[in-house]
């Protein structure tokens, strides 16, 4: 049996994730860490100032975070020093809290981290490369919809997907949202709406002259991401040390 901890249990990630692993017969729920108090099917769920504590004591096989970018470093940190496997879903990183993350990981602990692991997103993005590759000359906008909790924008899905078409086409300027006089140049344009409940989705705009094509991802259940969150919590148990990616657990 893997033991499995979430940070983030009592979230709406964690709670759908947790009850996944709840219906495997290979894994175990062994408890969470969250910033709002509960238990969870039966475990405890310890305050986020106690993730040492918690770590110590329920000694998970892995540990995944889905929480939110400050309170991530920590729990990542503090897992790679116990020598705990990760899986990382949290989003909206800047670059030292990515490079502290990095840093904590190397050498130390298997972690696979993923702005998305529902399977659909992760062959997405190879179209959007494919895509990218070869219409880079065309004008490239990108939009996301998410409901009206989520707190970091654009998505950490958007951001994957900036990285990508900057990789295929070298263009890396964005501009998020136009308003007032604005002229076109070579910029990727960059949409946020947030609203009601829309669990996630990503539409990439090729546009030229007489023709445009759009590549879109809609998840209707957060069941998509926890789904791939759990081949990710196989997969790591027992890994090299390194940081490992989708590709990597779904073999691409
Ligand atoms: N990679 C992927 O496939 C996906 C990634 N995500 C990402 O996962 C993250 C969580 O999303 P979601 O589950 O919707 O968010 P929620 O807000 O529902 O869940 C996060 C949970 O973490 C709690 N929390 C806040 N601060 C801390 C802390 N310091 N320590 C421990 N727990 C804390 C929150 O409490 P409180 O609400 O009281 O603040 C909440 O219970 C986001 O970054 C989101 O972008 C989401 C879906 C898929
Ligand atoms: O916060 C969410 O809900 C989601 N977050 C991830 C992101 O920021 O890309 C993945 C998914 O779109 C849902």
């Amino acid at each position: 049996m893997t033991r499995i901890a979430i940070c983030g249990a009592l979230g709406r990630m964690g709670t759908t994730i947790a009850n996944l692993i709840n219906d495997a017969d290979d894994l175990t729920f062994a408890g969470g860490v969250d910033i709002r108090e509960g238990t969870l099917l039966g475990q405890p769920v310890y305050p986020s100032t106690e993730i040492n504590t918690f770590l110590q004591e329920i000694k998970p096989d892995v540990l995944i975070d889905f929480t939110i970018a400050h309170a991530a470093v920590e729990n990542i940190v503090a897992g790679a020093a116990a020598g705990v496997a990760l899986v990382v879903g949290t989003t909206g990183f800047s670059p030292e809290q990515r490079s502290r993350i990095d840093e904590a990981i190397e050498g130390s602990v298997p972690a696979v981290i993923s702005s998305n692991y529902s399977v659909g997103m992760n062959i997405f993005w190879r179209l959007v490369r494919e895509a990218a590759q070869r219409l880079g000359d065309y004008d490239i906008e990108v939009t996301e919809a998410h409901h009206r909790y989520k707190k970091d924008a654009p998505s950490g899905t958007a951001r994957t997907i900036l990285e990508i078409i900057g990789e295929e086409t070298g263009k890396t300027e964005c501009m998020y949202g136009r308003e007032g006089m604005t002229e076109r140049k070579d910029e990727i344009g960059v949409h946020v709406i947030r609203g009601g409940d829309i669990v996630g989705d990503h539409t990439v705009l090729f546009a030229a002259n007489n023709e445009t094509i759009e590549l879109s991802h809609r998840a209707y259940d957060r069941a998509v991401f926890a789904h791939g969150v759990i081949r990710a919590a196989r997969f790591v148990t027992g890994k090299a040390p390194g940081i490992y990616t989708m590709d990597d657990v779904l073999g691409l």
